[in-house]
């Protein structure tokens, strides 16, 4: 398989503190992967250094084997990166942003795509940029990153600010390029928006990878147990080997990685006056490897 991304060992530290500490990564070429991690766990240095914005300290980053410092230029050309913060020129309007953007990467199909575009999203091309409210600039950079039509596009955020049926519509689209061959990743604090797009997601946590999840395949296998009751034992259920994710009150949740029937027994026992049992959801995921602090 051919690699779209190649990490190895990379670190960036401002003054003492490490942004990114020895981290490995690898995305292959073709795959739509999603990049998670809470605020500050390093996820826009290392797109960042991916795109040679800033120099890693140490380490090794390529981009479809090209390296990311010293063959930038080559790798801009396949590469289109819509960030989290939108900002063109202020006083460009909406169709000239587009037409500069086309001339540039050389798109040669500019009209037919302006017309699908132009349709799908609802776009208000006369406008100024400055005149456009937070998603209408959003959509502008969406739409920057698609019409050069690049074999990997970065996207940081990119539903922030967008309303539903937009979200609805710029998943048809990336789902359909994903299909045709374009890597993807996706960093967002939405967890359920990458784990409905995302074959595979990698979490970030204090500047390195600490899991990596197949999304596809672990919901089928893993599951949640929900406990509800007074009392209620917990030693029993995980010396069953599950592991505790949250305890209130009056509920237990668990994360169950084997067969689930095979705590049926433990069912039996009258301070369980109720439970649920649900595929593992990647917020579950999320809470077990950031609020329990393991890893
Ligand atoms: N220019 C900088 N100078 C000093 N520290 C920085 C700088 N940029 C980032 N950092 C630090 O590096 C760490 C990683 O930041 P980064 O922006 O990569 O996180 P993130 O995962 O993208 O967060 P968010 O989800 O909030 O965007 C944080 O501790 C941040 O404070």
């Amino acid at each position: 398989m051919n690699k779209a991304i190649d990490v190895f060992d990379l670190s960036k530290k401002y003054g003492s503190h490490f942004a990114l500490k020895d981290l490995n990564l690898s995305i292959n070429e073709g795959e739509f992967f999603g990049l998670i991690g809470p605020n500050g766990a390093g996820k826009s240095t290392l797109i960042r250094i991916l795109l040679n914005m800033i120099f890693a300290t140490s380490g090794e980053a390529a981009i479809f084997n090209l390296d990311c410092a010293k063959e930038s230029a080559e790798i801009k050309k396949m590469t289109s990166y819509v960030s989290s913060d939108v900002s063109y020129y202020d006083s460009m309007k909406v169709k000239d942003i587009f037409r500069l953007v086309a001339k540039f990467h050389h798109v040669v199909d500019f009209n037919q795509q302006m017309a699908y575009y132009t349709e799908l999203f609802d776009l208000q091309l006369n406008k100024k940029f400055r005149e456009l409210s937070l998603g209408n600039k959003r959509k502008v950079a969406i739409i920057c990153g698609l019409l050069p039509q690049p074999k990997l596009l970065i996207l940081d955020e990119p539903t922030n600010g967008l309303d539903p049926l937009i979200q609805f519509r710029l998943f048809e689209i990336l789902e359909e390029k994903n299909k045709q061959g374009m890597t993807i990743i996706l960093s967002s604090h939405d967890l359920k928006e990458v784990q409905t797009h995302c074959e595979k997601a990698a979490f970030i946590k204090e500047g390195k990878i600490i899991a990596e999840e197949k999304l596809k395949e672990s919901h089928l296998k893993e599951k949640v147990l929900v406990l509800y009751g007074n009392d209620l034992p917990k030693e029993s259920f995980e010396n069953q080997g599950c592991r505790l994710l949250q305890s209130d009150m009056n509920s237990l949740t668990f994360h169950v990685q084997h067969d689930v029937r095979q705590l049926f027994p433990l069912f039996y026992d009258e301070r369980i006056i109720d439970f649920t049992i649900r595929p593992q959801e990647l917020e579950d995921k999320f809470l077990s490897l950031y609020v329990k602090g393991e890893n």
